[in-house]
C-alpha cells in the first residue's frame, strides 16, 4: 500500500475491505471470550474468584439503598406529620445506617476488587507477551519472510502489549454486575411504575450502539492500515537507532523520513478525525435520547407520585434513575467495548491458533560424526509466494569430515541451501540425504543441534561477551572453558581481553556501560558462537567478511583442527579462504556449475577459474605503480573478456 493509499482510506472503503474478517472474528468471540477465560482462570483462580465476587456483590447495593432511600424518606414524611413520632424517628435512623453502612461497604470492597484487578491485569498482559513470543519460537521462517503472516505477527504483538486482553475480562464482569444491579433496581422500580422503569433502561440503547457500529469501524480501519503503520514504524525506528544514524545523517536522509512519516501520520489523521468527528455527531444525537429518556422518566413518576402521594418512592425513583441510567448505559457501552476489544484481540487468538511449524521430522537421531555426508539430489526450491526458482535442479555431494566451500555470485542460492540444510524450508522437490537418510526422518530438534550455523546477519546479542559465545550451545552456558577454547579459535579471545570486564563486558550500546566492537571483531564473537557448538556439522554463512585477511587465514588455516573432524560448510566471496577448502563447489543461478578442488578447477579453467583470476588481478593491480599494474590490468582485461 502506497502513502497516497493510506490517504485515500475512509470508513467506507474500509468497511468494504474487511466486512469479512470483521463477520469472522465477530463468529468466533465465544471461543475468544472462553480461551482468555481459561487463561485467567489458570494465572490465578483465588484471585479471579474473589474478583468476581466481590464485583457481583457490590452490584446489588444500590438497589438495596434506593428502598432504604425509600424507607428513610417515608420516616421523614411521617415525622412531618407528626404521625409516626419516636417510630418515625427511630425508623429513620435505621435506614441512614443501613445506606452509610452499605456505602461504606461497597466502597472499600470496591476499591478492594479494583486492586485486584489491576494485578490479574498485569499478570494476564505479561502472561500473554510471554505466549507470542514463545509461539514466536515455534513459528516457520515462512511467516516471517511472507509480508502477510509477518502483518499477523505485527498486530498480534501490539495486542499483547495493550492490556486489551484484560478489558474483555473486566468487560465482561462489568457487564454482568450492570445487569445484576439493573435486576435489583428494576424490581422496585417496575412495582413503582413500570412506564417510567422502561423508559429508564432503555434510554440509554441508541449511545451503545452508536459506540458498537464505530467500534467496528475503527477496527477494520487499523485492520486496514497494518502495513502502513509498520511503515511509519519503520520511518521513526530508521532515525533512532544507533546503526543507523551514520548513514542517515551523511545522506541526508532525515527529513527525507519525518516527509514520508508524515504523510502517512496525515493519512491516517484525516481518516480518524473523519470518524472522530461522524462519531461525536451520532454519540451526541444519540445521548440526546438518553437526557429525554431520563428527563420523561423523572416527569412521569413526580406526575404519578403527585396523584397517590407515594413520597417516599418517589425518592427511591428519582435515585434510581440516576443507577439505572448509571447501569444500563455502563452495560450497554461496556458491551460495545467488549465487542470492539473481542474484535481487536480476536487478532491475537487468531495468529495463537496459527498451526505452528509444519516441518515436522522424523525419530532418527543425528550422528554425532558423519559417516558419509550431506547430499543434496536434484533440489529445486520455490520461495512461498514466489515463482522462480531459488534452486533449480541442485545436486552436490559434501563429503564427511571435509571442509566445503560454496561459491557462487549474489544471489546464486548459497543461503537457500542453508535454510534447506537447517530444513527452515523444505525443497519443492528433489530430496536432501545425510548419511544416506532423508533429511525429513531426522529429528529436527536434534538435526538443528547437530549443525552449528552462522549466518552473514548473525545477531549482534546486546549481552555479555560470554553469552554472545555461550549462546552457541545455551546448556553449556557456564562451561568457562568451552566458551574460553571458542573464542581463542576464532580470534574472539584478543577481543575479549581489551575489554574492561573481560567475558562479563556487556557488548554493544544500548545498555550502559556496553562495549561497542568494530565489525570484525563481531564477526569473530559469532564465529566463535558457531565453534562453541562442537556439532557434527559446521555451516558458515560468509563468517569472514569483515575480518581481516590474516585472522581469515588463520582461522580457515585450522579449521579442520578447530572443527575436529566435523563436516564443513564455507560460504565465502574471498578466494584466499576458498581456495583451502577441501572441495569448491560452485552455484551459479540455482544450479551446480562446478565443483572439484581448487587445482582441479583452475585446471579445468570455467567459472571458478575466472572469478578466481578477477579478484586475484585485482589485488595485484593494487600492488602500486611499479610496472606491474598494466601487466595485471590487461590480464583483468582478459579475464572480463
Ligand atoms: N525470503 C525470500 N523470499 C523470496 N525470495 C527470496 C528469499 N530469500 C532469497 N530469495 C531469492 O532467492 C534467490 C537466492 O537467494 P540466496 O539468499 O540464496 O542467495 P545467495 O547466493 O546467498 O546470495 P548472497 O551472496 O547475496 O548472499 C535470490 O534470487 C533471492 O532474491
Amino acid at each position: 500500500m502506497t502513502t497516497g493509499d493510506a490517504s485515500r482510506h475512509d470508513g467506507e472503503s474500509a468497511e468494504k475491505l474487511d466486512e469479512q474478517e470483521v463477520n469472522r472474528k465477530l463468529s468466533r468471540s465465544p471461543s475468544y471470550w472462553l480461551r482468555l477465560m481459561a487463561l485467567f482462570w489458570r494465572i490465578s483462580p483465588a484471585r479471579i474468584s474473589v474478583l468476581a465476587l466481590l464485583t457481583w456483590a457490590v452490584a446489588i447495593v444500590p438497589g438495596l439503598q434506593i428502598r432504604l432511600t425509600a424507607a428513610a424518606v417515608d420516616a421523614v414524611t411521617d415525622g412531618v406529620t407528626a404521625a409516626g413520632g419516636d417510630t418515625a424517628r427511630d425508623a429513620l435512623i435505621t435506614a441512614l445506617a443501613g445506606i452509610l453502612s452499605l456505602s461504606l461497604l461497597a466502597h472499600v470492597v470496591g476499591a478492594y476488587a479494583q486492586y485486584l484487578g489491576a494485578v490479574v491485569g498485569l499478570q494476564l498482559t505479561a502472561r500473554i507477551s510471554e505466549q507470542v513470543m514463545a509461539k514466536g519460537t515455534r513459528m516457520d521462517l515462512a511467516t516471517y519472510e511472507d509480508p502477510e503472516s509477518y502483518d499477523r505477527l505485527q498486530r498480534a504483538f501490539q495486542e499483547s502489549t495493550t492490556g486489551r486482553a484484560y478489558e474483555i475480562f473486566s468487560d465482561l464482569v462489568e457487564t454482568v454486575k450492570n445487569l445484576v444491579t439493573l435486576i435489583a433496581i428494576s424490581a422496585a422500580l417496575f412495582s413503582w411504575h413500570p412506564w417510567a422503569a422502561l423508559i429508564t433502561l432503555l434510554s440509554p440503547l441508541p449511545a451503545a450502539v452508536v459506540q458498537a457500529a464505530y467500534g467496528k469501524r475503527e477496527f477494520e480501519v487499523e485492520y486496514d492500515r497494518a502495513q502502513d503503520r509498520r511503515r511509519a514504524y519503520y520511518f521513526q525506528w530508521l532515525t533512532t537507532q544507533d546503526h543507523t544514524f551514520k548513514e542517515i545523517k551523511l545522506f541526508g536522509l532525515g527529513p527525507h523520513f519525518i516527509r514520508r512519516y508524515r504523510e502517512l501520520v496525515q493519512g491516517f489523521y484525516e481518516v480518524d478525525r473523519r470518524l472522530a468527528m461522524k462519531q461525536e455527531g451520532w454519540s451526541a444525537a444519540a445521548g440526546l435520547i438518553g437526557v429525554l429518556g431520563a428527563t420523561g422518566a423523572m416527569a412521569l413518576a413526580m406526575l404519578s407520585a403527585m396523584d397517590t402521594g407515594e413520597v417516599g418512592e418517589l425518592a427511591g425513583f428519582l435515585q434510581a434513575i440516576a443507577s439505572v441510567s448509571a447501569a444500563s448505559s455502563g452495560m450497554l457501552v461496556g458491551l460495545a467495548t467488549l465487542y470492539q476489544n473481542t474484535l481487536f484481540t480476536g487478532n491475537l487468538f487468531d495468529y495463537l491458533g496459527l498451526p505452528e511449524s509444519i516441518i515436522k521430522g522424523g525419530a532418527r537421531p543425528f550422528p554425532e560424526r558423519l559417516r558419509h555426508g550431506i547430499e543434496l539430489q536434484d533440489v529445486t526450491f520455490v520461495y512461498p509466494g514466489t515463482d522462480t526458482k531459488a534452486l533449480d535442479g541442485f545436486s552436490c555431494l559434501i563429503p564427511a569430515g571435509k571442509c566445503c566451500a560454496l561459491v557462487g555470485q549474489n544471489g546464486a542460492g548459497k543461503t537457500t541451501i542453508v535454510k534447506l540444510l537447517t530444513r527452515l524450508y523444505e525443497p519443492t522437490s528433489g530430496r536432501i540425504l545425510i548419511d544416506g537418510h532423508p533429511i525429513e526422518d531426522y529429528d529436527v530438534d536434534q538435526l538443528r543441534s547437530g549443525i552449528g550455523v552462522i549466518f552473514q546477519d548473525f545477531i549482534k546479542y546486546e549481552l555479555p561477551a560470554r553469552e554472545n559465545i555461550g549462546f552457541g550451545r545455551v546448556e553449556a552456558l557456564d562451561d568457562e572453558a568451552r566458551i574460553a577454547r571458542a573464542a581463542t579459535a576464532s580470534g574472539a579471545a584478543e577481543v575479549v581481553a581489551k575489554l574492561d570486564d573481560g567475558y562479563d563486558t556487556v557488548l554493544g550500546r544500548h545498555f550502559e556501560d556496553g562495549a561497542q566492537l568494530s565489525g570484525g571483531q563481531w564477526q569473530k564473537v559469532a564465529l566463535a558462537r558457531a565453534f562453541m557448538r562442537q556439532a557434527p556439522v559446521l555451516v558458515l554463512d560468509e563468517p569472514t567478511a569483515s575480518i581481516d585477511a590474516e585472522a581469515e587465514a588463520e582461522v580457515f588455516g585450522r579449521l579442520r583442527e578447530i572443527a575436529s573432524g566435523a563436516t564443513s560448510l564455507v560460504i565465502a566471496h574471498r578466494f584466499s579462504t576458498v581456495r583451502i577448502a577441501d572441495k569448491i563447489i560452485v552455484i551459479e543461478d540455482g544450479r551446480l556449475a562446478e565443483e572439484g578442488t581448487h587445482g582441479e578447477l583452475m585446471e579445468h579453467d570455467g567459472i571458478y577459474a575466472y572469478l578466481f583470476n578477477l579478484q586475484a588481478a585485482g589485488y595485484r593491480a593494487e600492488d602500486g605503480p611499479d610496472g606491474t599494474g598494466d601487466e595485471e590490468e590487461q590480464d583483468r582485461e582478459e579475464a572480463l573478456r
